[in-house]
């Protein structure tokens, strides 16, 4: 099998786990004899300064010829000042835009081996196992009238039915491939957008009887998350509600450093990336957990390749290093040896590899 990913390290912590996540590819290309040719490409910060564009146009042709998209992170402080079209963010928004990108997934699942990273009880966190599916393509991050005087600014949140239909449909989908429930998140009580949503949600559901469906809104959702994140199943919201209590999810885990995420399309080309940002606080110093990024290439492997066996050894080597007693500073616990991001790359390869040799000699007998 021979795949071509366009690689876009990006800014910060980016480029760091961008890295590892390259090498847990090659090692997977050697265990499944697979061939992943890798293009990289510049987006956010580093592409302004080289190029004057967050998302060039070789950017964007790159990533036209490729089997999918391997993300970093985009942004920092260098940045921060410059106008919005010239922000590194806007390059993330921009390619996420022009390939359509309309369902991000992030999965949030405790972590065996290390559940007591969580500074939620063990009780509340060790069942947890949720999807959240983010609208990515739309709302309050692309409505029009968004600009800003000195004298006031305004942004517009706008959803069209056909967008909520679509992202909606992919939840009730998902949630048949799972445990069969759906929590929808909206602002109902106030936001005529979260009305539609609402009536958009009640609308599909006659179409999967076989799925439950529960509402929220979405400061109950923001509190239930740490009461009682095991009540979720799949989750679907909005651009801005994901973005937020995806992060606030990430806590459940021990660090937002776990989080992956797959943004796709209908038709299954997909953009994977860490949910995390480029961490200018930690970037250069080989403290990031390559975790969420690592976890991307499963979910890139899973959800554009459809190659289930193959993501499922990237879990399972990344869980058994915690199982092992290892884990990165953002994880740090009593009777684990923290690890360089580096050196956490290196234990989730062997583990690969540990598995790829009783593979072969299980193979041998059966
Ligand atoms: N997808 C993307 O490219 C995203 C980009 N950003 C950008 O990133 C920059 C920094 O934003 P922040 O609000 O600080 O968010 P952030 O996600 O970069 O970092 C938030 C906190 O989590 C920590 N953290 C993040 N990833 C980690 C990892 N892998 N390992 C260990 N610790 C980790 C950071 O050190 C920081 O303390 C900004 O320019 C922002 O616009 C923010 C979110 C997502
Ligand atoms: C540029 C931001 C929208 C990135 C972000 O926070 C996210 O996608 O989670
Ligand atoms: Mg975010």
């Amino acid at each position: 099998m021979e795949k071509t990913i366009a690689v876009l390290p990006g800014d910060g912590i980016g480029k760091e786990v961008t890295e590892s996540a390259l090498k847990v590819l090659q090692a997977i290309g050697r265990r499944y004899n697979h061939r992943y040719h890798v293009n990289t490409g510049l987006i956010g910060g580093d592409a302004i300064d080289q190029k004057g564009h967050p998302l060039p146009q070789d950017t964007i042709d790159l990533c036209e010829n490729s089997d999918a998209i391997l993300l970093g992170a985009v942004g920092g402080l260098k940045w921060d000042q410059n106008p919005s079209h010239l922000r590194p963010e806007k390059g993330l928004l921009a390619i996420r835009k022009h390939f359509d990108l309309f369902a991000n997934l992030r999965p949030v699942k405790a972590i065996p081996g290390i559940i007591s990273a969580s500074p939620l009880k063990e009780d509340v966190v060790k069942s947890v196992d949720m999807m959240i599916v983010r609208e990515l393509t739309g709302g309050l991050y692309f409505g029009e009238p968004k600009r800003k005087t000195d004298n006031g600014a305004v942004d517009t949140l706008v959803y069209s039915r056909e967008e909520i239909e679509r992202i909606v449909e992919k939840a009730f989908e998902l949630a048949r491939l799972r445990r069969g429930k759906v929590t929808s998140v909206d602002k109902a009580n106030v936001l005529e957008s979260s009305k539609l949503w609402r009536e958009v949600v009640e609308q599909k559901k006659l179409k999967y009887p076989d799925v439950e469906l529960d509402h929220l809104l979405v400061d109950a959702a923001a509190m239930k998350l740490i009461t009682n994140p095991s009540m979720f199943d799949v989750v679907v919201t909005e651009n801005l509600f994901g973005d937020i209590l995806s992060d606030e999810a990430s806590v459940i885990t021990g660090s937002l450093g776990m989080l992956p995420s797959a943004s796709i399309r209908a038709d299954g080309f997909g953009l994977y990336e860490p949910v995390h940002g480029s961490a200018p606080d930690i970037a250069g110093k080989g403290l990031a957990n390559p975790a969420a990024a690592i976890l991307s290439v499963a979910m890139m492997l899973k959800y554009s390749f459809g190659m289930e066996t193959e993501a499922s050894s990237i879990e399972e080597a990344v869980f058994s290093v915690y199982e092992d007693g290892y884990c990165t500073s953002d994880m740090k616990q009593d009777g684990y040896r923290v690890l360089s991001t580096s050196e956490f790359t290196e234990k989730v390869i062997e583990e690969l590899e540990r598995e790829s040799v009783s593979d072969h000699i299980l193979s041998a007998y059966v």
